[in-house]
């Protein structure tokens, strides 16, 4: 056990308005969700190795870091003040320069993360930092329309970012993002995971990243001049709204789903133009009734109201799936309220906001059918908090030799015995920028 060990954690997101339109510049709605990533890094018994354990997706892989080829990858990155800078792509060199140590990875799946991984690395440390080991768990579903690369793409650049000495440790009492230098941090590891993001799939609006670094709930909107920033508009009186989840457990990928509207795009760039304009006009005028000071019975009808009319458009994009579709009908069936697709759709999760008359009885028989159908569904609190940092010294003496023992983290069997020993509800030393 070491000292120098910590834990980082970033949570999912839902998009309650604007998926697939927000990679094409329009404004979007998206809150954190409770559920997290959690990044356990520990020092490597050698001090060269360093080592990825990434068991939710049955990885486990190492390498010596002097086989990184470090001075052809550093004479591409951008440095200003002697701050690696984020690039609007993937540097072309660099990916083909960490070729020569991906080689013997024979899946994409493993590919990916590893590139994801060794990208961050070699532009936020340097050859000199020793070995680690990085465990992450997710209690999130992976690929499910839930964040999950963002929330693994904001971890992998948190613990780097510290490592590599390039944003400082969160401190106690500044959860209130108060002081500049915290938000500029934030905004550095916003910024580096989208490069993450990118590694992950091609073109990331950086919605999701945006709501696992910062957390709460946002509209945001990507600018069409990809050198200007995005627009993040934090949401601070997000409206209480009872939400549904399922989750179709119907695998896709959100690199093939952002591939497929593209093409529609093209290929349709009229009818195409008028949906996403359309969507434009839902995620601005459902963030002007979120908004208000009151959010009474009308808005909420409203609300629902977008809800149905944006999953009409996402059908006509081509990213539902008829285990959403099923979604839909029982939700409508049972009169729970409206129904989407949220994230990249094609299968994952769909979101239902629940109408105001209907009952727990009949929400519990709306839940037993979808159960039947092999869909999982929960009730879910929007707006947690964003990336936080959990430092050796900030667990209770007696937790720390099991808190932070990579084979403990390694061998959770489960979502609910991740969160009993990690979250933040169950450990207190957790810090946020
Ligand atoms: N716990 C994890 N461990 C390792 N890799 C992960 C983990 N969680 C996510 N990933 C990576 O993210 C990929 C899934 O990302 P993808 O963008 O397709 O889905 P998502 O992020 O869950 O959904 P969406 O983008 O629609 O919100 C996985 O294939 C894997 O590469
Ligand atoms: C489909 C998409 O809009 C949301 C995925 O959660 C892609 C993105 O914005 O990066
Ligand atoms: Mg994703």
């Amino acid at each position: 056990m070491s000292e120098s060990s910590f834990f980082v954690s970033a949570p999912g997101k839902v998009i309650i308005f604007g998926e697939h339109s927000a990679v094409y510049g329009k404004p979007a709605i998206a809150a954190a969700l409770s559920l997290r990533a959690y990044l356990l890094i520990t020092p490597s018994k050698d001090v060269n190795t360093l080592k990825l354990d990434f068991p939710d997706i049955g990885l486990s892989h190492s390498w010596n870091k002097n086989d990184i080829p470090w001075e052809e990858i550093r004479s591409h990155v951008k440095l200003v003040d002697g701050r690696p800078q984020i690039t609007e792509e993937l540097i072309p060199e660099i990916v083909d320069n960490l070729g020569s140590v991906l080689s013997n990875l024979n899946s994409t799946l493993h590919y990916t993360a590893c590139l994801c991984f060794l990208y961050l690395y070699t532009q936020l440390c340097n050859k000199d930092i020793p070995g680690m080991s990085f465990c992450i768990r997710s209690t999130l579903p992976i690929g499910a329309g839930l964040g999950s690369s963002a929330s693994t793409a904001v971890c992998l650049a948190t613990s780097l970012a510290i490592l590599g000495d390039q944003v400082e440790r969160p401190s106690y009492g500044m959860n209130e993002k108060s002081t500049k230098k915290e938000s500029t941090d934030l905004d550095f590891i916003d910024s580096w995971s989208l490069m993450g993001e990118k590694c992950f799939h091609g073109n990331p609006s950086g919605i999701d990243n945006a709501v696992a670094t910062h957390g709460g709930a946002v509209m945001f909107q990507r600018m069409s001049n990809p050198a200007q920033p995005s627009v993040r508009t934090t949401m601070r009186n997000f409206p209480p709204i009872k939400l549904l989840l399922t989750n179709t457990k119907v695998p896709r990928s959100t690199a093939e789903l952002v591939g497929g509207v593209s093409r529609v795009n093209s290929e349709y760039p009229k009818t195409s133009s008028s949906i996403l304009d359309a969507m434009e006009h839902l995620s601005t005028n459902a963030y002007q009734i979120m908004v208000r000071p009151f959010f009474g019975k009308e808005e909420r009808k409203t609300l629902r109201e977008l809800v149905n009319i944006n999953h009409g458009l996402l059908v006509a994009l081509g990213v539902s799936h008829p285990s959403l579709e099923k979604v839909k009908i029982i939700s409508d069936t049972w009169k729970l309220g409206a129904t989407k697709l949220t994230g990249a759709g094609g299968g994952g999760c769909a979101i239902t906001l629940v109408d105001d008359d209907v009952t727990e009885e009949v929400i519990e028989k709306g839940i037993a059918e979808f159960e039947k159908e092999g869909f999982d569904t929960f009730e879910t609190s929007l707006g947690g908090k964003g990336v936080g940092a959990l430092a050796y010294s900030d667990v209770p003496e007696e937790l720390r030799e099991r808190i932070f023992s990579p084979e403990v983290f390694c061998a959770y069997s489960d979502r609910l015995e991740i969160e009993n020993a990690l979250s933040t509800d169950n450990l207190t030393g957790w810090r946020f920028w």
